[in-house]
């Protein structure tokens, strides 16, 4: 598997690049970001964050937005970022913002025109730990985390694929999507009609019915305007009562949705990953 660096930035003494590759999931050309922190050598591989943006993002939002970098390089962990989306001129698209190109929703999609490309689940699951494992000083000790579409990625994954990773976190997670605008019109896209197909892609649902979890942290701003009709952490607040699930939801006045609020509380979601990944007491 052939990596072509495009860009390479020396960061809080470790190095931030972004990478172009053929995915075979994917069947296009995808682009990533790592950030490696100083520690990272073949003599000493360290843990990985992956990070799964939201709606409209590509690698670079949270690389350029949220502030992690200095953290992470203290910390010696390193972050991951892939793209949300299959992209190219040949891959299906829609000209909303939350279908298609940039809305990959994390799930592998099994409709036409969308079955061809959309395999975000298997490329997050499989291709790019792979990948990153191949090509670069990392351990096999992984976490997930995202923002919005990106935190129901998170959340959705790690429900389902709790033995490859350490510990789960999400900012603003779509928490229920089979109730919500997004959600519906997405899984009705990508999955079809039957709402039965849908439910492998519900955080609320699958924390419900989980009988053993990882520790798992949510932030939500209460001035978010996709909080009542779009994210629902109230779902999942639920869900986790009902199952006993180790779920920490904090719930924060004035802020919104944006790379502001994940900025605010970043460093927290690093240090909880960083003592799972064992890389602190
Ligand atoms: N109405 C906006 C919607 C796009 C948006 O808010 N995207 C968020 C994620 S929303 C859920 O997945 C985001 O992270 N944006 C990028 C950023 O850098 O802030 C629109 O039309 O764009």
């Amino acid at each position: 598997m052939t990596l072509e660096n495009i860009s390479c930035n020396k960061s809080f003494g470790g190095w931030h690049k972004q990478y172009r590759h053929d995915s075979s999931t994917l069947g296009c050309t995808m682009r990533f970001a790592i950030f490696l922190p100083p520690q990272a050598s073949e003599q000493q591989p360290v843990p990985v964050l992956y990070w799964l943006s939201g709606l409209t993002c590509t690698d670079e939002n949270f690389m350029q937005k949220a502030g992690a970098q200095r953290l992470a390089a203290e910390l010696g962990m390193a972050i991951v970022a892939p793209d949300t989306s299959p992209r190219g001129e040949d891959v299906a698209d829609d000209a909303a913002y939350d279908l298609g190109q940039g809305a990959g929703f994390y799930l592998n999609a099994t409709q036409a025109p969308w079955a061809r490309h959309y395999r975000m689940y298997d490329y997050v699951v499989q291709e790019l730990p792979a990948l990153i494992e191949a090509h670069f000083p990392v351990s096999q000790r992984r976490a997930l985390a995202g923002h919005s579409m990106g935190g129901h990625g998170a959340l959705t994954i790690g429900l389902r694929e709790a033995a490859r990773y350490c510990s789960l976190s999400a900012f603003s997670p779509i928490s229920h999507p089979v109730a919500c605008p997004w959600g519906k019109k997405a899984f009705t896209a990508y999955l079809g009609e039957a709402p039965q197909h849908w439910r492998e892609h519900d955080a609320s649902l699958l924390m419900r019915e989980a009988s053993q979890g990882l520790p798992t942290l949510v932030d939500q701003g209460l001035d978010d305007s996709f909080l009542t009709e779009q994210l629902m952490p109230e779902q999942l607040e639920l869900a986790a009562q009902h199952s006993g699930y180790p779920l920490t939801l904090r719930r924060h006045a004035g802020y919104d949705h944006s790379y502001y609020f994940i900025a605010s509380f970043i460093e927290d979601h690093l240090r909880f990953h960083a003592r799972h990944l064992g890389l602190t007491g």
